[in-house]
């Protein structure tokens, strides 16, 4: 079995685009830097947040390397490789692995879906075979992918056939149900993220160690607060720093009445000074009018100028 361990805060990194569409990569090292700083070890690449499936290959390829280059800030890289195909998913985990990624995460196929946690069994398979060095994470999301197989089911049945399987992202709101049975398969040798910000206190009463939410770009300590004060045994502070950030969030997806990658990239740029620039299509970025709106919000919370 491949050696994978991580507690703690991982973000799923923003892909940064310049006002005309195209990849800024210059922005990473700064941004690296500012994740060491508020305390996040990881970088999960190409995810949601980070508008993986809105890239080509060879821009996929092009953030990985860029992360990759600010190992010496965030240790941990994670490349999201899971592609519209079996053949893009393999050279992107190929070219991951080469250059010495943590990790490889992988959504299903969302096209021709898996029926069966036997199907995804199969599929992951076949990814495993173009990074067999590498931990391979399963990135459950049914909320983007409508793949809604038990994870317990697919965790058990998928450490009997691929060696390199370390755990998954379960960004599923049943953390203390289906959640916590992926726990118990993993017993302690596999890794399993929680997905949802809103629920990490939830999550680490169930167990969980770590997660990939994405406020961890913007607002770390009030997870780091979570983690600390569970820790510690404090379960109502705990509760309160797990409302701030229902909270924030609630601010941050008014202007679009729920969430969009373009409003946590709004949100990114005028809480850290970091700008990763607009959404690409099909996800509409904010209009002026919604990102002023928001600003006067996290103003009058004192989170802006
Ligand atoms: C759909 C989505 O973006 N989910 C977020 C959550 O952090 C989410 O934004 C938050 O809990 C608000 O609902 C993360 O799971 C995203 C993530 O890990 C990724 O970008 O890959």
């Amino acid at each position: 079995m491949a050696k994978f361990t991580f507690h703690g805060l991982m973000a799923p990194s923003f892909a940064p685009f310049h006002n005309d569409g195209s990849l800024n990569l210059d922005v990473i090292p700064a941004y690296a830097k500012h994740l060491r700083d508020t305390g996040v070890a990881g970088v999960w690449v190409n995810g949601t947040a980070g508008e993986g499936m809105s890239m080509t290959v060879a821009e996929r390829k092009k953030l990985a390397e860029a992360w990759m280059a600010c190992k010496k800030d965030v240790a941990t890289v994670i490349v999201q490789c899971g592609a519209g195909c079996l053949l893009d998913t393999q050279e992107l985990a190929r070219h991951a692995e080469s250059l010495g990624a943590s990790g490889i995460a992988v959504f299903p196929c969302i096209f021709d879906k898996p029926q069966t946690a036997d199907d995804l069994v199969d599929y992951m398979v076949e990814v495993a075979k173009a990074c067999p060095r590498t931990p391979l994470f399963y990135y459950h999301i049914p909320m983007k992918t409508q793949v809604n197989l038990s994870m317990s089911e697919f965790l058990q049945k998928g450490v009997e056939r691929i060696p390199t399987l370390c755990g998954l992202k379960f960004t599923d709101r049943d953390v203390s149900g289906e959640g916590k049975k992926c726990l118990e398969v993993a017993g302690g040798s596999l890794t399993i993220f929680n997905g949802f910000d809103e629920q990490l206190q939830e999550a680490v009463s169930q167990g969980f160690s770590c997660g990939v939410n994405v406020c961890y770009n913007f607002s770390a300590h009030h997870a780091a607060d979570i983690l600390s004060l569970m820790k510690a045994g404090k379960v109502d502070e705990a509760k309160e720093a797990q409302k701030a950030i229902v909270d924030l969030l609630g601010v941050i997806f008014k202007p679009t009445s729920g969430f969009t990658v373009a409003g946590v990239k709004a949100a990114m740029t005028l809480l850290t000074g970091l700008d990763v620039g607009p959404s690409r299509l099909p996800v509409k970025p904010l209009t002026p009018a919604m990102k002023e709106s928001l600003r006067a919000d996290l103003a009058a919370r004192g989170l802006v100028k």
